[in-house]
């Protein structure tokens, strides 16, 4: 088996491409010699799932976990192989959606000006309902529709999209099928794999401009086109703008994650939550500090943070009492999770 590990993909140019690293032939790498320890955890997960099926535990479990095991038996999936997928999806909310979800809240909570932003847009625009019963009492409805669609919550979006540029770090893989020749260059041979490096392609300049390491919260706003750009494109011709298949956060093709808009969800609403309802700052005060990520997992497709980041969470007043519910009113408009 030949490895091949491309890092430096630009979606947007044609220039040649540069692969930082070939690796690994010829199945030198049995998978129990040196994945032992990471495969005998993973049945001992396994193991853990079967006896929580076999003894129906998972009956008192998440109305998530109740849906999930009604889907699986209802396209027949066997048994032993329903906790296999259990832990697939056991990962991916844990290993990807919690760091997703702490970096937006970090990165919103630890600059106020955007704070500030994000607050106005989601009271106003996407609080849909509100029946006051007294002066702390009330219910407040939140429309998930809104929440993700950057008519309404433009800010809150770019963000979330910016955190997937940023600290995104999938590997995407692939096996090649037939011999290819990949931009003239470079040879992927039948039966080899292809790693595709997100943090690579998320770091380059070509494509994502000079600012490209710093984490920018409006740069995925919805373009207000200038009247040149709009000549430039009544006349055929394109501004070099950001190709939605350069951002990888998701991954993409055949294999983009069917999770993006379930985790998409949980994220922005308890973001929403989190901003109508609290005031969150560092225990230790001003400023926030940024932790590292240098023990980042390469197996997930997010950074995580080294230091846990502890915090004082102050209610807003007005809110204490309230209750929120969540609806859902129309189609979402997350353009960069469609595209396959
Ligand atoms: C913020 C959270 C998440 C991120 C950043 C994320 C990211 C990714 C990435 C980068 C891939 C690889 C795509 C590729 O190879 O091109 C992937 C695949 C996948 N994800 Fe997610 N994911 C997240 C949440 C979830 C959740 C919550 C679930 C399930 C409940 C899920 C289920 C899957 C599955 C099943 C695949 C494999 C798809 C396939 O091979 O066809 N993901 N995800």
């Amino acid at each position: 088996m030949l490895l091949i590990y491309i890092s430096n993909l630009d979606a947007n140019s044609s220039q040649p491409i540069s692969p930082s690293a070939y690796v690994y032939d010829a199945d030198i790498l049995p998978q129990n010699l040196f994945l032992r320890a990471a495969i005998q955890a993973r049945e001992e997960l396994v193991g853990s799932f079967a006896k929580y099926y076999a003894d129906e535990s998972y009956k008192q479990g998440s109305e998530y976990i109740q849906k999930f095991t009604q889907h699986c038996i209802s396209q027949g999936v066997p048994e032993t192989d329903i906790s296999r997928m259990l832990l697939g999806t056991v990962f991916n909310n844990v290993a990807n959606s919690v760091p997703s979800a702490i970096w937006v809240i970090y990165h919103i909570f630890s600059d106020r000006c955007l704070l500030q932003e994000v607050r106005d847009e989601v009271e106003q625009n996407a609080v849909v309902k509100d029946v006051e019963k007294g002066a702390m009492d009330g219910i407040s409805t939140i429309d998930l529709s809104r929440l993700t669609n950057s008519s309404h919550c433009p800010v809150l979006l770019s963000t979330y999209y910016e955190v997937f540029r940023y600290h995104g770090m999938a590997n995407s893989v692939r096996a090649v099928s037939e011999d290819h020749l990949l931009d003239g260059r470079f040879l992927l041979r039948k039966g080899g794999l292809v790693m595709m490096s997100a943090r690579a392609q998320h770091r380059n300049p070509a494509v994502w401009g000079p600012d490209v390491d710093e984490f920018c919260p409006h740069r995925f706003m919805p373009d207000k086109k200038s009247d040149e750009e709009q000549t430039e494109q009544q006349h055929g011709r394109r501004r070099n703008r950001i190709n939605p298949a350069a951002f990888r956060g998701f991954g993409g093709g055949v294999t983009l994650c069917p999770g993006r808009h379930f985790a998409t969800a949980e994220i922005l609403l308890l973001v929403a939550m989190l901003v109508l309802r609290f005031d969150i700052q560092p225990v230790g005060g001003l400023p926030w500090a940024t932790p590292s990520t240098k023990n980042s997992s390469q197996a997930e497709a997010v950074e995580q943070p080294d230091q846990d980041i502890e915090v004082q969470f102050t209610p807003l007043p007005g809110v204490r009492r309230r209750n929120w519910y969540v609806t859902s009113s129309g189609p979402r408009d997350v353009s960069l999770l469609a595209q396959a």
